[in-house]
């Protein structure tokens, strides 16, 4: 669906043995530095290396919690609605059960997620953007200032694999090169239609030097494991993303008033 090529492969060793990740922790909402880290791969040319996690949140103790911004991508029906559902709404019914129905995404919704990393309040702002084409201005538009992307696919659809190059295209034109991405291969828990074996998505994440999961939003599988290291990748960069506007807004004023008097 979306134009162009996307970027070439970086240069870099061939992808490691298939990494097999455990099962999401379901419910869990405390991110630590000891997580099974996913697929790691080398960072792509021109990104900043990450400084140490003993570094993360430091300046930051006791104020309003940091603001990250996740945008989810990918061509429609892949499961990205599902896997927000998953990790946001953990008792919601899960997707691909027999009486769910496919509703496509109108436009553009978000979900808040607040966790705890190494001690950091953090509010996860995840925005589920439609896949459909005719949506793709509106969806690709609030690309613009988000920190992290996840990138999803569905094992089941070779189509959505192959589209995968051009949406990373789409990110980094529209969010630029420093953003962190996951990709993730949806729907392994349909393994007899799988048409996307799992080493294609771990070279094609090898290439763009992105971390990789397959992940069943259906069974819970990796999803939570899925957004701690994207979490963890992108607070690594930065020692501070952004305090919560509101709250920061509101201590502003509050400070205001005190020094008018
Ligand atoms: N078996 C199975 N089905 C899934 C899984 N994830 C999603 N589905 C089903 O796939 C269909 C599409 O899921 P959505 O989450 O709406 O997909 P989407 O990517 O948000 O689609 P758009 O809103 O059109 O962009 C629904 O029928 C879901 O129940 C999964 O992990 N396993």
């Amino acid at each position: 669906m979306v134009p162009g090529p996307g970027p070439g492969p970086a240069a870099g060793p061939p992808p490691p043995a298939p990494h097999t990740h455990p099962a999401g922790g379901g419910g869990a909402r405390s991110l630590t530095a000891g997580r099974p880290a996913a697929l790691r791969p080398p960072p792509r040319p021109g990104r900043h290396s990450a400084p140490a996690m003993a570094g993360l949140g430091q300046g930051c103790a006791g104020k309003a919690p940091l603001l990250v911004k996740i945008v989810m991508a990918g061509e429609s029906c892949v499961g990205k609605t599902s896997i927000v559902r998953r990790y946001t709404e953990p008792g919601s019914p899960p997707a691909g059960a027999p009486t769910s129905s496919y509703l496509a995404t109108i436009g553009i919704d978000f979900k808040v997620k607040p966790v705890t990393f190494n001690g950091t309040r953090v509010k996860l702002q995840i925005w589920d953007t439609a896949g459909q084409e005719r949506f793709h201005t509106l969806s690709t538009s609030y690309f613009r200032g988000a920190q992290g992307f996840v990138l999803v696919y569905d094992i089941t659809n070779l189509d959505s694999f192959r589209s995968i190059t051009s949406w990373m295209k789409d990110i980094h034109e529209k969010a630029g090169d420093e953003v962190d991405v996951i990709l993730l291969g949806n729907k392994c828990d349909k393994e007899s239609e799988r048409v996307v074996p799992k080493q294609k998505g771990e070279k094609l994440a090898w290439e763009h030097g992105i971390p990789f999961f397959e992940t069943s939003a259906k069974d819970n599988v990796n999803i939570e494991d899925a957004f701690s290291v994207l979490t963890k990748e992108i607070l690594e960069k930065k020692s501070c993303v952004l305090y919560d506007l509101d709250v920061v807004a509101l201590n502003e004023s509050k400070k205001r008033t005190c020094c008018a008097f």
